[in-house]
């Protein structure tokens, strides 16, 4: 008995593309999938070479692959992680991402008809909705590593992190003998600003002093929240002349600079603390942290809105 009654419909109603080929490339069949995904009637197509009709195939790519699964008669698989799509079809969901076509799973599997003659079946897969998981897990994988890294007020790196990256910077300076140093600022008389403003205000000149910061900096530096008012600057490849030119340059601007919150004007000032890397034992890293605050305890006492260095005694500029 045949069952052409049957291959009729469930070709026709199959949710994924069936695409036959012979040996020439010419089209032999393609089905309903494909006639509507690609807006193509068999009719038209039969017998036309594959690459006239579908034109942004990888032509090389696919005609060794169906050279060897002719040769060879063995399937040959094609995943949408190694190839997003062999046909460029258009994928029919409202918006996902990067992509605008459909991402294939596809299998080209040898076929002989009767007589003897060859022919290559593309079965395409729509592997869209895989894709497009994958596509939001490493966007939010991303997010997250940022989250990770970053101070959720000031947007500057969190102390952990930073602390990482002084490290780093510790090793790498070692490594190659260029300078590096650190500078830990304050805000001064912070509490008054809370309690004048509000925490809420506190919390908006800090955002704001965070963004101007960063503006001064170079892309190499590692800016970041030491804790409450107190943030930290590694510059690296920066020697001590350098370190107190960027200070002083901070404290200028920053003492220049209104803030506008609400209907005030807040004025702030910073005192820094300079300190340069000069040895190189495991806790390095420790002790440039511990000079530069040393430094800024001094700032503080010598009156603020200042910039002290701390080597073998402290420096003011
Ligand atoms: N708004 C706001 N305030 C914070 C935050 N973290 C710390 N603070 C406040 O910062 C203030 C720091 O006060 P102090 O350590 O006394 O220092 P100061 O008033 O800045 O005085 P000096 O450092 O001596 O100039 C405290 O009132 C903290 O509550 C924050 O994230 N937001």
């Amino acid at each position: 008995m045949s069952e052409s009654w049957l291959f009729g419909p469930v070709l026709s109603q199959l949710n994924s593309g069936i695409l036959v080929v012979d040996t020439a490339f010419r089209l032999v069949y393609i089905n309903h999938f494909l006639e509507r995904h690609a807006k193509l009637q068999l009719l038209d197509v039969k017998n036309k070479v594959l690459f006239d009709v579908f034109t942004d195939l990888p032509e090389s790519w696919l005609r060794r692959k169906f050279e060897t699964v002719v040769s060879l008669q063995t399937p040959a698989f094609s995943s949408w992680e190694q190839r997003q799509y062999i046909l460029k079809l258009p994928h029919l969901r409202p918006a996902t991402g990067s992509s605008h076509y459909m991402a294939q799973n596809c299998t080209m599997l040898p076929l002989s008809d009767p007589q003897g003659g060859k022919y290559v079946c593309l079965l395409i897969e729509d592997a869209t909705d895989a894709f497009v998981y994958q596509q939001h897990l490493q966007q939010t994988m991303a997010q997250l590593e940022q989250s990770n890294r970053l101070d959720g007020l000031t947007q500057c790196l969190n102390r952990r992190y930073w602390e990482q990256q002084l490290k780093l910077e510790v090793q790498r300076s070692e490594r190659y003998q260029t300078p590096l140093s650190l500078l830990l600022f304050d805000l001064d008389r912070f509490k008054q600003l809370n309690d004048r403003y509000g925490h809420q205000g506190g919390d908006f000149v800090l955002v704001e002093l965070a963004a101007q910061v960063k503006q001064l900096l170079r892309d190499s530096d590692w800016f970041g929240r030491y804790g409450g008012e107190e943030f930290g600057i590694v510059l690296t490849n920066t020697d001590k002349a350098g370190a107190f030119e960027v200070a002083q340059r901070l404290c200028q601007q920053i003492a220049n600079t209104s803030f506008h919150y609400q209907q005030h004007k807040i004025q702030v000032t910073l005192s820094i603390g300079v300190a340069v890397l000069q040895n190189f034992d495991e806790r390095a890293a420790e002790q440039l942290i511990s000079a530069a605050d040393q430094a800024l305890y001094q700032a503080k006492r010598s009156g603020r809105n200042r910039v002290l260095c701390f080597d073998s005694g402290l420096t003011s500029i």
